[in-house]
This record gives C-alpha cells, sequence and structure tokens, in this order.
C-alpha cells in the first residue's frame, strides 16, 4: 500500500508531555516543570496541551501510581503561563468523575479527552454530555484501536459524535499498529463521521509512531499528538519536535516553530527525563503483543521485584489481551508465571 500525503492538510497538533509523559516521569512532575515546558509549548504555537495524571484525572491512587502534586495545581500552574494554547485534560470513565472535571475545569481546563477502551464507546455518553454541558471542546479516544478493525471503530466512533464529541481519535495505546493499520482506521472514520473531526495518537514501540502519524495524515487526519522527546508511555510517542520538523518538510506546518520545539525538548525535557523512551527489549515486545504501553514500568517494577522477565509478564498480557484498567493482572500474571517456574524446577 503506498500513502499520497498530496491530500493532507496541516493537522491540529496537541502535546501530551504533561499526561502521557507523566507515566515515563512516574508521575513526579512538579509545578516549575510543568509551568516551563506549557511556556515553551505555547510559544512554539502549540494548538493544545494535554496536562494530568497519565491515567486521566483521579489517576493518583496506588493502582496507577500516586502523583507527587496534585493534577489541578499543575494545571493551575500551566493556566498561569499559557497565552495561546488551550489546556486540555483526560478523563477514563471509572477513573475521573464529574467531581474531578469539574475542580479540573475550574482549574482552567479548556478541553476534556475522554478515554475509553476501543470497544466501549457506549459508556461514554454522560461524560460527553458533562463535557458538553460544561461548555468544553470534547475528544474522544478510542484506545487500544489496533485490537478491532476499521469498520467497527467507525461504529465507535459515531457512537461518541452522537454524544458530542467533537473529534474522535484512533489511538494507538499499544504502539502495535504498521502504517497500513492506522491509514484503514483513520479513513474508516473519515468516511463514517458526518461531524466530528479525526485524530491519532501514536506510541513508538515499534519505531513507527512518526512514520504512522503521517499514514493517518494520509487518510485525513485532523488532528494528531505528539510529546516533547517522545516521552510518553512504552516507547514513547511521536515526537513533538521531530513532528514539526517532518511536517514542515512536507509542506503541512500547522505554524509550529520548529526549532522553538528542538530547544525545548533539548534544554528543558532532555534534562529531566527520568529515562528515554526508546522502543528497547521490552517495549518492542508491547508493540509486538500488542500490550498496553503503560503497562511497561509496572511490568519492570513487578518483575524486578518478584524476579521473573518483564517481556515474559508482557508477552502473557498480550496473549490474555489485557486492557487499560486491568493494572491487577499484571501481578497476577507474575506470580502466575513464578510459580510455573518453580513447579517447573521442582518437577
Ligand atoms: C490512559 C492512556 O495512557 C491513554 C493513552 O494515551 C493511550 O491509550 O495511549
Ligand atoms: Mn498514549
Amino acid at each position: 500500500m503506498s500513502f499520497d500525503l498530496s491530500f493532507a492538510k496541516p493537522p491540529v497538533v496537541v502535546d501530551t508531555t504533561l499526561r502521557d509523559g507523566s507515566h515515563a516521569h512516574r508521575h513526579q512532575y512538579t509545578p516549575e516543570e510543568a509551568r516551563a515546558i506549557a511556556q515553551a509549548l505555547d510559544a512554539a504555537g502549540i494548538y493544545a496541551l494535554e496536562v494530568a495524571h497519565g491515567d486521566g484525572l483521579g489517576g493518583s491512587s496506588l493502582q496507577y501510581g500516586f502523583s507527587r502534586v496534585s493534577e489541578l495545581e499543575l494545571i493551575r500552574a500551566v493556566r498561569e503561563v499559557v497565552q495561546r494554547a488551550k489546556v486540555a485534560a483526560l478523563l477514563l470513565p471509572g477513573i475521573g468523575t464529574r467531581k474531578e472535571l469539574k475542580e479540573a475545569v475550574e482549574a482552567g481546563v479548556q478541553m476534556v479527552r475522554i478515554a475509553t477502551q476501543c470497544t466501549e464507546a457506549d459508556i461514554s455518553e454522560q461524560h460527553f454530555g458533562m463535557a458538553k454541558e460544561m461548555g468544553l471542546l470534547a475528544v474522544g479516544f478510542l484506545m487500544m484501536s489496533h485490537m478491532r478493525p476499521p469498520e467497527f471503530l467507525a461504529e465507535q466512533a459515531l457512537l461518541m459524535e452522537s454524544y458530542g464529541a467533537d473529534v474522535v481519535y484512533i489511538v494507538d495505546s499499544a504502539g502495535a499498529m504498521l502504517p497500513e493499520d492506522a491509514y484503514l482506521r483513520v479513513r474508516a472514520l473519515k468516511e463514517a463521521l458526518k461531524r466530528a473531526k479525526v485524530g491519532f495518537h501514536a506510541h513508538n514501540n515499534l519505531g513507527l509512531a512518526i512514520g504512522n502519524t503521517l499514514a493517518a495524515l494520509a487518510a485525513g487526519a485532523d488532528w494528531v499528538d505528539g510529546t516533547l522527546r517522545g516521552y510518553g508511555a512504552g516507547a514513547g510517542n511521536a515526537a513533538t519536535e521531530v513532528l514539526a520538523a517532518v511536517l514542515d518538510k512536507a509542506g503541512l506546518n500547522p505554524g509550529l516553530e520548529v526549532f522553538k520545539l528542538l530547544d525545548a525538548a533539548e534544554y528543558l525535557v532532555g534534562p529531566i527525563l527520568h529515562f528515554q523512551p526508546y522502543p528497547d527489549r521490552d517495549s518492542v515486545a508491547i508493540g509486538y503483543a500488542g500490550v498496553y504501553s503503560t503497562f511497561l514500568l509496572h511490568a519492570k517494577r513487578i518483575g524486578k521485584e518478584l524476579g521473573v522477565d518483564p517481556l515474559a509478564i508482557l508477552l502473557e498480557l498480550g496473549r490474555r489481551q489485557a486492557v487499560a484498567g486491568q493494572e491487577d493482572w499484571i501481578l497476577r500474571v507474575a506470580l502466575e508465571l513464578k510459580e510455573k517456574e518453580a513447579g517447573a524446577l521442582a518437577d
């Protein structure tokens, strides 16, 4: 399959360093870090930046990891410095509720991205209703979209559109898609949706985040995501600064200042990285087996504690088709693998 960018248009670019990057940063962002990153993104012309716990509003918990500083404080810090960009937050129904959304809006959030498993758009009706009632720009996030075919995803996206979504995203949470997968999924949504725009959110577990984003643009994607230095779950996301340079070369720059983004990535985010996400052994396994990227650090920590290879844990989670919200399976799988290994040794 070949992709033709000649019909692609300059996309709306959303940066999620302060939300997807929160996974890699183990939810330890400080208001000073958030302020500096937001100011730089705003000055470079980013349309919107997302700020929240990695697992969305209300994510700070034993299950998902405690934040160092409340996300409301981070949102307020960002709002103090941002002049043009919209401030967005992510909400996973069941983790975040009306209370968290209301507080986030009071702190300055103007746009909410409502994320469901790609088979469960129907649980988001109330949340889109709430978002619209609060006057927010409302965006749907169909997570783990590699797990279902394009026509199925188009039905789910239509549901979100009927609930009031302004944009619906194909989300490659596992970084498991090939360019053709991204293209066909975005195309199906473009053909099905009547009003809502279509977005694409990439992960780099197979080293394809930028390539898949280009394939999504060739299919007509209106919105795309990035994070500075690709700082995000798994092998990270499409790096915003790289995406900006690529869009510029392709004649698709929506007004981003490439060199300001390169400076922000190099001098602001580079020095504070807990680690540079890249497709290493365990994160390639995530893309290969189609596992939720957020599971990477949990699997590494639990694997280390129990002496079980994180790669084996991730592959087994892929076999069981674990999805967002099933973080408790990671420990269960690790314990089962350990027991199995002990049994095999005893035999
Ligand atoms: C809660 C997840 O981190 C949302 C996301 O960015 C993804 O599924 O990818
Ligand atoms: Mn993500």
